[in-house]
């Protein structure tokens, strides 16, 4: 990924400029090329703005995007302020970069570890009651639930003690490697913790509800494929970090 910076000082009429970006806007939202896009203009200086641009790489832009179809209508839209443009340069991006603390993990919305351990402690007992999943998890030992509110705090933006304490990505992968999980399998455990989720209380708004279900979709559609005989997933990965995705949370 590369991120093109470029920054311009509008002589004169800066309505128009806008105006002619927010046209040029659609070629960058055709282009393959182009992850996302954002025009700011400088609060301080009301003349200058910055264009960022994120490209899957340098060679895409300058190959792909430039020699492409869509080059020439954008250009024609910007072509009259090129002459404004003081820096345009791609950069690379860091590993330094995140999120604020403006809108809660999931984790905390959860209501954190006590939350988390409240749902998997039940979970645990449907699952043993359970004759389709109960067979899988006869020999789990007592600290299983906690074990799996541990790896779900961290997904969910909480500390990040199931790697630290319990060997992370490649552990929990091992727990499941050769379990031949079916799909009957897979559904009851979604299910079982729906309900579970339910009686305790987990919060049930639909955004937090979406979000997490977003991920045990995930998660489990993996746990099924990762324990087929000969599966061959990668053994080392970090843990993921799931978020609010296109519905954050909702304070109205
Ligand atoms: C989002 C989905 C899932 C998550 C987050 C998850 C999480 C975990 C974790 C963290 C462990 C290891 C616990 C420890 O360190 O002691 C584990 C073990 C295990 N999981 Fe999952 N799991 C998921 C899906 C599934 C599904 C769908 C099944 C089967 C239907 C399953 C069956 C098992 C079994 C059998 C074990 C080993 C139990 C034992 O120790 O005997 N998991 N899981």
């Amino acid at each position: 990924m590369t991120v093109e910076y470029i920054r311009y000082r509008i002589p004169g009429d800066t309505t128009a400029f806008e105006e002619a970006y927010g046209r040029a806007a659609r070629f960058l939202a055709l282009a393959p090329q182009c992850v996302d896009y954002e025009l700011s203009r400088c609060t301080d200086e009301p003349d200058v703005y910055i264009l960022r641009i994120t490209w899957t790489s340098t060679e895409d832009h300058l190959k792909g995007f430039r020699g492409g179809d869509l080059f020439p209508g954008f250009l024609a839209e910007i072509r009259p302020w090129i002459e404004a443009i003081d820096e345009m340069r791609h950069y690379e991006r860091t590993a330094v970069r995140g999120q604020g603390g403006s809108i809660p993990s999931m984790y905390e919305w959860a209501g954190g570890t006590e939350a988390l351990e409240r749902l998997t402690e039940r979970f645990y007992q449907l699952v043993i009651a359970d004759d389709v999943v109960g067979p899988l998890f006869a020999h789990m030992d007592a600290g299983h639930p906690k074990h799996v509110a541990m790896w779900l705090a961290e997904v969910f933006g909480g500390p990040a003690r199931y790697t630290g304490e319990r060997g992370g990505y490649p552990a929990m992968l091992g727990h499941h490697l050769g379990r031949g999980i079916t799909e009957r399998q897979r559904r009851r455990w979604v299910d079982l913790l729906v309900d579970a989720a339910d009686e305790v209380g987990l919060p049930d708004d639909p955004e937090f509800r979406a979000a997490f279900m977003g991920y045990i979709e995930w998660g489990t559609r993996l746990a099924l494929a990762n324990s087929q005989p000969g599966a061959t997933p990668p053994r080392e990965a970090p843990v993921p970090h799931w978020g609010w995705g296109v519905a954050p949370p909702y304070n109205g």
